[in-house]
């Protein structure tokens, strides 16, 4: 389709916003706007500017045959302050707190426009690191997982606690989930992860940690690497966890007899990359 540059830039910017994490040649763009690749290429450094002034994300240009531009999205500082800001007010009700010190989030995490942005936050952290696939354990962190996994183009690999006759041959490994102190058991189909892959843990909550470090063991099983972990929530108590080196975007305190959580901000301003410039009021 022939566009005048305007256009151009309006269809150009939405494709890119739809393929995040993908490289996309100049050819194509030349191709599908009948245009030249100078202007082409004149178009996305317009973008390219935008995207970073707006903080929406970055555009690398990759050189070579396979070469082209590449969208990838990461969240400004401003975004990210005013995200953590709502969750924290939304999970600030007295109702929330849960037997065992949980925290009732399950609204939260049905919401897309929570979900979307939190999945935009974790991705901004992990934007430097190569990624196969994100991971997760059954129930509440599988919409996390996917609003990761989206950012990134790649695929959710869901953990069960138990095996499904529709899932064909299994790893199962057994594990302790701090939480309940019982011997828990996981299991992942055998066709999910190939040897190598990088895998990004997430999940919604972390106690005690031994869920995450149960996908650390699972991802070991199948010779695949773990390129992070991130949690949305994890408890000022139970400390130490049972593993390390973990982002979590909040933490909930329960003081004493007090009916209403206190929820502060977590690690994950220590892990946003350099381009973010962490604020002087955490
Ligand atoms: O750090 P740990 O002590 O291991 O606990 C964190 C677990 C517990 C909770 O899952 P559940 O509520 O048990 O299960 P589901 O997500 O299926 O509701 C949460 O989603 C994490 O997966």
């Amino acid at each position: 389709m022939k566009l005048k540059r305007s256009s151009r830039l309006v269809d150009m910017t939405a494709y890119l916003l739809r393929h995040p994490q993908q490289v996309i040649s100049l050819s194509y763009f030349s191709e599908r706007y009948q245009s030249a690749k100078s202007s082409i290429s004149e178009d996305l450094t317009i973008i390219k500017e935008n995207f970073e002034s707006q903080e929406i994300g970055r555009l690398q240009t990759q050189a070579g045959a396979a070469g082209g531009v590449c969208y990838m999205p990461y969240m400004g500082l401003a975004e990210v302050e005013r995200l953590l800001g709502t969750l924290r007010q939304q999970m600030t009700q007295k109702d929330r707190l849960l037997p065992g010190g949980y925290l009732y989030m399950t609204d939260l995490l049905g919401k897309p426009a929570y979900i979307n942005a939190i999945g935009r936050l974790i991705a901004s952290v992990f934007i430097d690191e190569k990624l196969d696939a994100v991971m997760t354990m059954e129930t509440k962190g599988i919409p996390l997982a996917y609003a990761v996994a989206s950012q990134r183009s790649i695929p959710v690999v869901i953990v069960r606690r138990s095996s499904k006759v529709t899932e064909g041959s299994t790893v199962s490994i057994n594990y302790i989930s701090g939480s309940s102190k019982r011997i828990q058991t996981m299991v992942l189909p055998r066709r999910s992860l190939k040897e190598h892959a990088r895998v990004l843990i997430v999940d919604d909550f972390m106690k005690a940690g031994g869920t995450m470090k149960g996908m650390t063991s699972m991802i070991q099983e199948f010779g695949a690497e773990v390129a992070g972990m991130a949690v949305l929530v994890e408890t000022k108590e139970e400390q130490p966890k049972l593993v390390d080196r973990y982002v979590s975007l909040l933490k909930l305190a329960i003081p004493d007899r007090q009916e209403t959580p206190i929820i502060e901000n977590g690690n994950v301003y220590d892990w946003l990359p350099k381009q973010h410039v962490n604020p002087t009021n955490v």
